[in-house]
């Protein structure tokens, strides 16, 4: 089989007609591109998050009306309007539905079935749009093919029948030269039940087919060209790094670089996948490639930003010299299915950070009052919030001397909560208060990058 590239577009990249005719000239101009997958229109997830999470009657109204604007900006501008009205409408139609059933009593398998509706309806009309260019296009509902477990909100794939699914179905369409528009970020579960691989999964739904299709590429099309040394919406004259590793971009993004989902990199590493990173609004300006080896290596490549931190501090005065303190509080976390992102210790106590919001599709706080019960049965619990995590990302940063200094002063007048450093030889990661964060990005920014 000739080169094969799967193509993901993001949410501001399928936000209306032009943008979606932005998206459509690159897909029928590079003949490489056989496998498309879009997210939902911008804005559309977050409603429909609302719509799960409960809302009175009036705002049910409020939230379909802003949906259907959306979505019939969108439809109206195509040549033939009539191909799509009925089928979106029927979406509408369910979501008004489902979000009636969750005002009554919502679910984590119900938010996912409902929040799915935003990749139906854009793929759907991306579809059309393609037709319309007498481009074989050839919608497929990719619950079909990524199989999950039913950790709904954060599910995660069933690789081996995903494997099989996809030479089942997607193979065939892909060697009869259809071009694949699917949805990313859904699934399905043994029970056939929707579910989603978290927000911005949809990245990750494009390495997974990457991989269970062979493909040579990951192109992930959005709304900046390429990875920056730091979110340009915080640090305008951020540049743009032209190759970087797997680890790296990995580290960038579980530690908050919106640009890439953190899971997006798992199976490109294992099937060792380049993935490209560009504008979908401006393709020419290029883009990031990232992959195994690249050079060079920078000891300082990028900082990331991750807000919504929580500062979990688990004290207990029996902890000195005594064993299996650690092993039960972590036991707890992971009955919660909590993962926890940076630890230090001292003798009598253990600090770690947790994302307040999980990265669950539901957008549900993580500290249930049952997990602060448990906690509390072994420890003094304290909880802080309002905090972001700023991670210095590069190469061998755990054997080089100085690091700290450039840190240190650029903090020195910030109240650091907490630092790590030593685990792993790509971050150097600190606990800020969320206010003091953008601040502090630019001067580390302004410290190692200009
Ligand atoms: N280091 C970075 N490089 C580039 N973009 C970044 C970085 N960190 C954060 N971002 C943000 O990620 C955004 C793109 O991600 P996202 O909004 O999820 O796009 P999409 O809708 O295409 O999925 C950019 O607009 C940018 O603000
Ligand atoms: N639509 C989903 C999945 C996604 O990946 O979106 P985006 O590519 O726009 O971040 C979300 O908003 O979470």
């Amino acid at each position: 089989m000739s080169h094969l590239s799967v193509a993901k577009f993001g949410g501001t990249s399928v936000a209306n007609y032009e943008a979606m005719s932005a998206c459509a000239n690159i897909v029928v101009n590079d003949p490489n591109t056989r496998v498309v997958i879009l997210s939902a229109s911008a804005g559309v997830t977050n409603y429909l998050v609302e719509l799960a999470n409960g809302c009175s009657h009036d705002k049910r109204a409020e939230i379909l009306s802003a949906l259907k604007t959306i979505q019939f900006n969108i439809i109206n501008q195509l040549q033939n309007p009539d191909a799509v009205t009925s089928q979106i409408e029927e979406l509408l139609d369910q979501i008004e539905a489902l979000a009636m059933s969750a005002s009554l009593a919502t679910s984590l398998a119900l938010t996912d079935e409902l929040i799915s509706h935003g990749e139906m309806m854009s793929t759907l009309i991306f579809t059309q749009l393609l037709i319309e260019k007498n481009f074989p296009a050839q919608w497929v509902d990719i619950r079909e093919i990524i199989a999950t477990d039913s950790h709904f909100g954060k599910a995660r794939p069933n690789d081996e029948l995903t494997q099989q699914q996809s030479d089942n179905l997607l193979k065939p369409l892909i060697e009869e030269g259809k071009i694949i528009i699917t949805q990313g970020f859904i699934g399905r579960d043994e029970e056939g039940k929707t579910t989603t691989l978290g927000r911005g999964g949809s990245d990750y739904s494009a390495a997974l087919l990457a991989e269970v299709l062979h493909a040579d590429d990951v192109l992930i099309w959005t709304d900046v060209p390429g990875i920056y040394t730091t979110d340009p919406r915080i640090v305008p004259n951020a540049q743009r790094i032209e190759t970087i590793s797997f680890n790296e971009a990995a580290e960038m993004a579980t530690f908050g670089a919106k640009v890439l989902h953190p899971a997006t990199l798992l199976p490109a590493v294992r099937s060792n996948i380049p993935v490209y990173v560009g504008s979908s609004k401006a393709p020419e300006q290029g883009g990031t490639w990232v992959t195994r080896d690249p050079q060079p290596r920078p000891t300082f490549r990028a900082l990331a930003l991750r807000r919504n931190q929580i500062l979990l501090t688990l004290s207990n005065l029996n902890m000195l010299h005594a064993q299996g303190f650690l092993a039960n509080v972590f036991s707890i976390l992971a009955k919660y299915k909590i993962s926890v992102d940076v630890i230090t210790t001292s003798e009598v106590s253990i600090a770690l950070t947790l994302d307040k919001t999980g990265s669950a599709s539901s957008g549900a706080d993580i500290l249930s009052e049952d997990l602060l019960s448990e906690l509390r049965q072994c420890s003094h619990v304290k909880v802080e919030e309002d905090l972001a995590l700023i991670a210095i990302i590069g190469n061998n940063l755990h054997s080089q001397s100085g690091i700290a200094k450039k840190l240190f002063n650029t903090l020195s007048d910030h109240n650091i909560r907490l630092i790590s450093c030593g685990a792993s030889s790509n971050n150097v990661c600190t606990l800020v208060h969320n206010e003091n964060a953008n601040t502090i990005i630019k001067s580390l920014h302004s410290e190692l990058f200009e």
